[in-house]
């Protein structure tokens, strides 16, 4: 299944060097990366289609709130601090293994990237390689309603899986979640920008523990905290 992790992890390293660079027209695709390691039910086979580096620029359906913090952050990365991180969409169906479900696996799509423009998950993520934490800007769409007027908490959940997962991921390892705990503290308004901080905390062989906290903006309410434990693949198994 996984003989040799040579060239995910220099993919991955190739990914970790990406810069912000100068921003693009809106809608405007930058090249694709192929992982080489996507999952399927029988274990870890295809790959994960990267499409970098400006396909989630922002879109009209994002508030001005959250434009302006893409830009700070875009800012950031000029002097090499932080890196914004990829955008991925989808696994590629011709990379992924035939299948008894080709038909519907050729549909496949990665969930948090799988609504349309502005009604589901809209976020932007950047990297610091240093502090080794990423911080997640989120706008919950219309889509993701949980209570009357409120974001569901597992959309949140989703979004705190995978700002936890990416910031292992950005070590140059491939993770996979094996243990996400998560304190709801405050419901979050229903299209609301909010900020997801994460940080690896600690190392240990194949785990990396991670935690999160989900503040708004003006970091006045602390909306959620979590921790998670996230594990590389172990070359050996199958
Ligand atoms: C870079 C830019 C973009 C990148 C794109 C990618 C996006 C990334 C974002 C992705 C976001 C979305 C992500 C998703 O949606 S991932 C999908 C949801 N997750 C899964 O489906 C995972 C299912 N589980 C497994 O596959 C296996 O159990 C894994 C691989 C996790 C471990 O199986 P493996 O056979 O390898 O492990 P082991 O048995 O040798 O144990 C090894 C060590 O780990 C310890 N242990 C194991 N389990 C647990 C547990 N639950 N709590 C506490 N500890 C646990 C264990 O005690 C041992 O410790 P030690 O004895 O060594 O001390």
């Amino acid at each position: 299944m996984l003989r040799s992790c040579a060239p995910r992890l220099r993919t991955l390293g190739a990914l970790r060097g990406l810069t912000g660079g100068a921003r693009p027209a809106v809608g405007d695709a930058g090249p694709a990366l192929l992982i080489p390691q996507g999952f399927s039910a029988n274990g870890v086979t295809g790959s994960i289609r990267l499409e970098i580096p400006s396909i989630r620029d922002w879109t009209e359906s994002w508030s001005k709130e959250i434009r302006l913090l893409f830009d700070q952050f875009m800012k950031k990365c000029e002097d090499g601090s932080w890196k914004r991180v990829p955008s991925y969409r989808y696994i590629s169906p011709q990379d992924s293994k035939p299948t008894k479900e080709e038909g519907q696996m050729s549909r496949a799509r990665i969930f948090s990237r799988s609504y349309d423009d502005g009604l589901g998950f809209e976020f932007v993520m950047f990297h610091n390689d240093v502090e080794k934490r990423t911080v997640c800007f989120f706008q919950g769409g219309p889509h993701l309603q949980g209570p009357s007027g409120l974001l569901h908490g597992g959309a949140l959940a989703t979004m705190i899986d995978v700002t936890g997962g990416v910031t292992a991921v950005m070590t140059g390892e491939f993770v996979m979640t094996a243990n996400l705990n998560i304190n709801f503290k405050r419901p979050i308004p229903l299209g609301s920008v909010i900020v997801i901080n994460s940080q690896i905390d600690k190392v240990e062989g194949r785990k990396f523990f991670v935690s999160c906290d989900v503040q708004s903006v003006d970091e006045k309410t602390l909306y959620s905290n979590a921790t998670g434990l996230f594990i590389s693949l172990d070359p050996e198994k199958k």
